[in-house]
């Protein structure tokens, strides 16, 4: 056969000597190798699989005859091949040796590559050993023998669809066989057959066919080929006249093989009995294979050969009448024609061909030969993929890329969406909405992972490394994603002024799906993934403060100045305020996030003030972490000392993002703010006046048009001395609600009990209720004294002392005062008296 001596010499064929590389070891070729590796492999897997039964076996078979016809052509065309892979190789070791010169630390690859290059050269040899020992480990492992036979009749029954897929030819024939009996009977005409048969057919069909040819010329009347007998031709044309009985005589030997043919026949098509007990999973492994659905039986409709059955069926009628007359019901001679005989003994070949079953252990080492070239050929094109990376220049490789992806996406039925990192100079938001949205489906098939870690945050970051893929579902559409990370050289200056090259990572993602999903991935998929982001992105926000002000030369530099992650443990549930008050600002606030289309409507800009005021000390600022941690809002800490004029508080407006709170706290004494109304030294003077933080400033930034320039914007402002500022400050609008934070009350002292000493009820809490009513403690004092001890009961009783310390304080002053003004009383009566007097 000869492909097969072109496989065997593909081995032999220009087997230079290597060249030596760096002067020292001689390296392997490797394309060269590799390749005849490949064609021994391949040969071995085209004489195993050939020896196959099935539709596998028949394929190959072909598939030889074939490579037989064209053999010459097949061998100059390898011979080429192996010829153009050995002049590669010896530039491949040339430029190899010469990188080792100027860089020796290559050695290290290269020697790995030739490595490598020996595993692909005696791959063969043991691929032949381990298929040699397959079928005693297959005997080793329970039910893998089960499972092996499982997956090849699906794999045959696979090769069956693809061998009959798109043969529109297939028909029904009906092939009409009349056979004339001679003697007592007279003559009678046979029952017609149908019989389908594909367009591949074996040469039993094929024989069927000339039979039907011949029938067929008997039946019309048409003058029979040259090939049909003329004895054949009149008993033929005397059938088709049914006019006399026919002389055509079956010999008795002939009669006999086709009944033995008709027995072989009926007898089920099975796999070779194992030899092992009937109760092992071996033996119930054939005994399934051999009620498997996909099972070659001739008589399976769904086998490749279940459609030739049928034709068997016609002449198996044929043989009925036959074996009656055989037994007695017509004595009379029965007569078939000569080819009928032939092809009874073709038949009967065939057949015994057939049933000699592959054993399983051939059909699984050829399959194993199939898997071990898949192997040596994804290993022999990422070595050559290595190879040409380094000799090809990236811009010419990502050209041709370019070129054959364009020739692919033409003929391919999917579509690519790119998307970048960056869209000209600022972020693509559906990049970093897909990078959020893929972490949460990443899933076992990734094989590469980037995890990392933020100082001060708790989780773990994890994204996909590049080049990894990530499948998707979405509304019965299959995506795929994969990130791509590409190099690419930016041309710049230097800080000499020389032209240099720098070196930028381009960062994307790829989606790919159906062509017909376009609309359906624009419209619904891509918002999807924006809008799962956006709620991931909530999820996982960790609220920051930034120090809002300037700190560099006047009207300089400066801006943010940083920001950290707030880690203040302050919530709702943990502040000591009056209950309702809570409440109220809850509401207040839950009103304020859900509102973004009433103040559209209404024309206001999405904004609130809330003032904070109350002595040192009762919980302001631990209020506004509170707000921003229940509605993950960051916190930008605007420091008004460190401003100079109204131009740099507008330019920190600009910068802040939506969905924050700016606060600027004890407002009252930061910056000794003018009235906007009066002016002072300054106001007569404009220039002076401009550069300037006034009121009114502050005032336009709280509410005028540059307040409007974002959303989702809360204003805290907090005091001590709600009374010091200007009542144009606090007007609704501006600071639309003033929140009272007060001394300690008894209900507010219960919820530090409980978040500092983790109690409900104490049986001090009478008398802490009587002491909280007499005196004005802050919620931090109480804390203070809370903290003083880890047991519950001596910390209630710090408590105690220190409210009763404050009461007799109080007291204390009272009298003091009260005496004072006893004192002053008396005076002033003297002075009375003595004036009158
Ligand atoms: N209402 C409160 N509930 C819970 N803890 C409070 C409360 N008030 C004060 N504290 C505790 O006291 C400490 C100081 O409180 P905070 O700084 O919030 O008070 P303040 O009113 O802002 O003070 P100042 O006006 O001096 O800035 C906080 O760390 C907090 O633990």
């Amino acid at each position: 056969m000869l492909p097969v001596k072109v496989m065997k010499s593909g081995i032999s064929l220009l087997n230079l000597e290597p060249t030596t590389a760096a002067g020292t070891m001689p390296r392997r070729r490797p394309l060269h190798t590799c390749g005849a590796a490949f064609l021994a492999i391949a040969h071995k897997a085209i004489i195993r699989v050939q020896d196959l039964d099935g539709p596998l076996g028949t394929t190959a078979r072909r598939a030889i005859v074939f490579l037989n016809s064209v053999f010459p052509f097949v061998y100059n065309m390898l011979y080429h091949w192996l010829a153009l892979l050995s002049i590669m190789d010896d530039h491949i070791l040339n430029v190899e040796s010469m990188v080792e010169v100027v860089f020796p630390p290559s050695k290290h690859l290269f020697d790995k590559i030739d490595g490598l290059v020996c595993s692909a050269e005696i791959l063969p040899e043991q691929l032949d050993d381990f298929l040699k020992k397959f079928p005693l480990m297959v005997h080793q492992f329970p039910f893998l023998d089960w499972v092996l036979v499982r997956l090849i009749s699906w794999l045959n029954f696979l090769l069956s669809i693809l061998t009959h897929w798109g043969s529109k030819n297939t028909r029904v024939k009906e092939i009409t066989v009349d056979v004339h009996c001679n003697g007592t009977h007279g003559c009678r005409s046979e029952p017609e057959v149908k019989t389908a048969y594909s367009p591949v057919k074996s040469s039993a069909t094929q024989q069927a066919d000339s039979l039907e040819a011949k029938a067929n010329a008997a039946r019309n009347h048409i003058e029979p080929s040259n090939a049909v007998p003329s004895s054949v031709q009149e008993k033929a044309n005397a059938a088709g006249n049914h006019k006399e009985p026919s002389n055509i005589v079956v010999p008795e030997d002939i009669r006999k093989s086709v009944k033995r043919l008709h027995s072989l026949k009926n007898r089920p098509k099975s796999l070779e009995e194992p030899h092992c007990a009937a109760d092992s999973p071996m033996y119930s492994t054939y005994k399934s294979a051999n009620s498997s659905p996909v099972s070659d039986s001739p008589h399976d409709e769904f086998s490749p050969y279940g459609q030739m059955a049928k034709s068997d069926w016609s002449y198996k009628e044929m043989l009925k009448k036959g074996k009656k007359e055989e037994d007695g019901e017509g004595k009379d001679d029965n007569t078939l024609p000569e080819s009928l005989e032939a092809f009874a003994n073709d038949e009967k070949a065939e057949i015994a061909e057939k049933d000699k079953m592959p054993s399983t252990t051939a059909v699984l080492s050829t399959y194993t030969t199939f898997a071990a070239s898949a192997v040596l050929v994804r290993t022999v094109i990422s070595e050559v993929q290595n190879i040409s990376n380094q000799l090809v220049p990236k811009g010419l490789q990502e050209k041709i890329m370019s070129k054959l992806g364009f020739l692919m996406g033409n003929l391919s039925s999917t579509m690519c969406i790119v998307i970048d990192e960056m869209n000209g100079f600022s972020n693509n938001e559906l990049f970093e909405a897909a990078e959020l949205y893929l972490r949460t489906r990443i899933n076992t098939s990734v094989r590469q992972l980037k995890v990392s870690k933020v100082p001060r945050e708790k989780n773990l970051s994890v994204t996909i490394n590049k080049g990894e893929e990530i499948i998707d579902n979405f509304d019965g559409m299959l995506l795929k994603w994969k990130f791509v990370c590409m190099e690419t050289q930016k041309p710049i200056f230097d800080t000499e002024n020389n032209f240099t090259n720098e070196i930028v990572e381009r960062k994307s993602f790829e989606l790919r799906f159906e062509k017909k999903f376009k609309d359906k991935v624009l419209d619904s998929y891509l918002p999807f993934v924006l809008e799962r982001s956006k709620a991931i992105k909530e999820e996982k926000k960790v609220v920051r403060i930034h120090a809002l002000g300037y700190y560099g030369e006047v009207d300089g530099g400066g801006g943010p100045w940083g920001s950290v992650n707030l880690d203040h443990p302050s919530t709702f549930d943990t502040l000591a305020m009056d209950p309702t008050l809570k409440q109220e600002l809850i509401e207040d606030l839950n009103r304020f996030v859900r509102r973004r289309h009433f103040y559209k409507r209404v024309g206001k800009a999405w904004k609130r003030g809330y003032l904070l005021y109350g002595p040192p000390g009762t919980g302001k600022s631990s209020l506004v972490a509170a707000m921003a941690n229940y509605l993950k809002f960051h916190i930008y800490d605007l420091e008004l000392a460190s401003l100079h004029s109204n131009a740099e508080l507008r330019r920190l407006l600009v910068m802040t993002k939506n969905r924050s709170i700016l606060v600027i706290e004890d407002i009252d004494c930061s910056i000794d703010l003018e009235n906007r109304e009066d002016g002072d030294e300054y106001s007569a003077n404009p220039m002076i006046k401009k550069n300037q933080l006034t009121l009114s400033g502050l005032l336009n930034f709280i509410d005028g048009l540059w307040s409007s320039c974002g959303d989702e914007r809360i204003i805290v402002l907090t005091t001590n001395h709600k009374d010091r500022l200007d009542p144009a400050l606090l007007r609704p609008g501006r600071m639309d609600m003033h929140i009272h934070m007060s001394y300690c009350t008894f209900s507010g002292f219960k919820i530090l009990a409980s978040n500092y000493l983790g109690i409900k009820r104490h049986w001090r809490f009478n008398e802490i209720e009587t002491l909280m009513e007499e005196v004005e403690v802050t919620p931090a004092e109480v804390a203070e004294e809370m903290m003083k001890s880890e047991d519950v009961d001596a910390a209630m009783e710090k408590v105690v002392k220190f409210l009763c310390k404050k009461r007799s304080e109080c007291v204390g002053k009272r009298d003091s005062v009260e005496g004072g003004r006893d004192e002053k009383k008396v005076i002033g009566k003297k002075r009375k008296a003595r004036s009158r007097g």
